[in-house]
């Protein structure tokens, strides 16, 4: 699979674009709850069972008819990038914390309401998801600037424990040196500084050919 393989050009107009957002988002958001229910549930069992049968239904209606394949990144001919799936910051992601990243001054900023379904140890956020929130801010500061690439890696340090709850997470970009940008950034919570990561995005090579030929003179 190529790295470009999942960006499509879209024709939807601004107004039907808001009107899928209206349709999914609800629907996203009531998922999210489903899942903090299943996880935090202490109901009777007759009613755990009816909750799964209930569910099953619902996702016999979704699944009537699929996309043929993961959203992808879609682009619309104003420039909106429409990245619905995405595990961090995807609209028709139940699963994504839906982080509504602002860009002020080349600070990324984040906040995230993080409950039991991203437990690791007792209490608190799972290792892995921290650094998941990470990747996207870092990877979004990059692109904010001008400088995307993929995450070629990542380092995270674990500072303390994240509880469970609101965090909020940080970053911009630090330098960059050719195809490479590194940014940098942080997870907070009230407890004070929580985890600190270093990113290096690269501009993957089949896109810089791509930039190239089309530089090229005809
Ligand atoms: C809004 C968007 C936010 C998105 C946030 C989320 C981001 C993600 O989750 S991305 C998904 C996870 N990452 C991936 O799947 C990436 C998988 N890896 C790859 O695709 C490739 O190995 C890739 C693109 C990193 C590098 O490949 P390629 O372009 O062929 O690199 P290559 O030409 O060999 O090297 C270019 C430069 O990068 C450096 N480099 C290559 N790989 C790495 C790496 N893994 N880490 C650090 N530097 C690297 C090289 O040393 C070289 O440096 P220099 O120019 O100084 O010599």
């Amino acid at each position: 699979m190529s790295m470009l393989d999942g960006h499509e050009a879209e024709r939807k107009t601004r107004e039907q674009i808001e009107a899928e957002a209206e349709l999914f988002g609800p629907l996203t958001s009531s998922v999210r709850s489903l899942i903090d229910a299943t996880v935090m549930t202490d109901a009777a069992p007759e009613h755990i069972v009816r909750a799964r049968a209930l569910v099953e239904e619902a996702a016999a209606l979704l699944d009537s008819r699929r996309m043929s394949a993961p959203f992808g990144t879609k682009w619309s001919a104003d420039g909106t990038r429409r990245s619905w799936g995405n595990a961090v910051i995807g609209l028709r992601n139940p699963i994504a914390p839906l982080l509504e990243v602002a860009y002020e001054d080349g600070l990324a900023s984040a906040e995230a309401d993080l409950g039991a379904a991203y437990e690791g140890p007792p209490g608190l956020v799972h290792g892995g998801v921290v650094a998941l929130l990470l990747d996207q801010i870092l990877g979004g500061a990059a692109d904010h600037a001008g400088v995307p690439g993929m995450t070629g890696t990542l380092t995270v340090r674990y500072r303390k424990g994240t509880r469970l709850g609101p965090v909020r997470v940080t970053a911009r970009v630090d330098r960059v040196e050719g195809v490479k940008t590194f940014a940098v950034g942080r997870v907070h919570t009230a407890d004070g500084l929580c985890a600190e990561a270093e990113g290096i995005f690269v501009l993957p090579r089949e896109v810089r050919d791509m930039v190239a030929e089309m530089g090229r003179p005809q």
